[in-house]
């Protein structure tokens, strides 16, 4: 199995570049994990409670199960990946079955923070887009798709993310094998990765 690990700031593109990754590769080949399914289950604080969590901690992350699923699926094992609401800010209860592919890419902007699972990654990808140019995606995604308001997001942006951005997610540049640059649409950057990953598949 090759492990895939794709990081990066909120708003650079992670998934946009995971889902061109996909287009076109053959089915079943190459599986996904992401980290938001691993945001610690907080059913036993209340909304207001959970609106204060800082998301942007890698403290937020239940890093042992994420571990423990990615070892589990390089035995050949099924997972059942956590469903997460960022409407609820929850788990959902839901889950996943998850089976184990040639090709596994486990993504979010936390998991380089962790030096266990990072060990795990044959390839660390880090995405960048300038933090003016991820703050109007975050906006407008956010908005649209994830149930906030603009006071939302941009308290959030100034209290935690932000602060937590430079302290743990930049720096993890350092450990990157590849940096996509991600302000505009990178197809050349998607292109290497996804011959990598057909050279595997092959
Ligand atoms: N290169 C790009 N240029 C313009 N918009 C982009 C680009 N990449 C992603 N987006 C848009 O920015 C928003 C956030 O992208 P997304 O892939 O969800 O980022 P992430 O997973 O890193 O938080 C989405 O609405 C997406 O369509
Ligand atoms: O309940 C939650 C959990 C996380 N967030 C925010 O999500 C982003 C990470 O997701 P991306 O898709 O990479 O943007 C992180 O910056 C958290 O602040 C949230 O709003 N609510």
């Amino acid at each position: 199995m090759l492990i895939i690990g794709i990081a990066g700031g909120t708003g650079c593109g992670k998934t946009t570049v995971v889902n061109q990754i996909l287009d076109q590769l053959p089915e079943g080949e190459v599986g996904v994990i992401s980290q938001d399914s691993y945001y610690k289950d907080t059913s036993h604080l209340s909304f207001d409670e959970r609106v204060k969590i800082n998301f942007d901690h890698p403290r937020s992350i239940d890093f042992v199960l994420l571990e423990s699923h990615l070892k589990e699926l390089r035995k050949g094992n099924d997972i059942h990946q956590p469903v997460y609401s960022f409407i609820k800010h929850n788990r959902t209860g839901d889950t996943i079955l998850t089976h184990p592919r040639k090709v596994m890419i486990v993504e979010g902007i936390l998991i380089l923070t962790n030096p266990e699972l990072r060990e795990m990654f044959d390839i660390k990808i880090f995405v960048h887009a300038d933090s003016d140019e991820r703050l109007i995606r975050r906006l407008k995604r956010d908005i649209t798709e994830r149930g906030r308001d603009i006071e939302e997001v941009l308290s959030r942006y100034q209290n935690t993310l932000k602060p937590m951005h430079q302290q743990f997610i930049e720096p993890m540049k350092e450990y990157a094998d590849i940096i996509i640059p991600n302000n505009k649409y990178n197809t050349v950057a998607v292109d290497i990765v996804k011959t990598i990953i057909n050279q595997r598949l092959a």
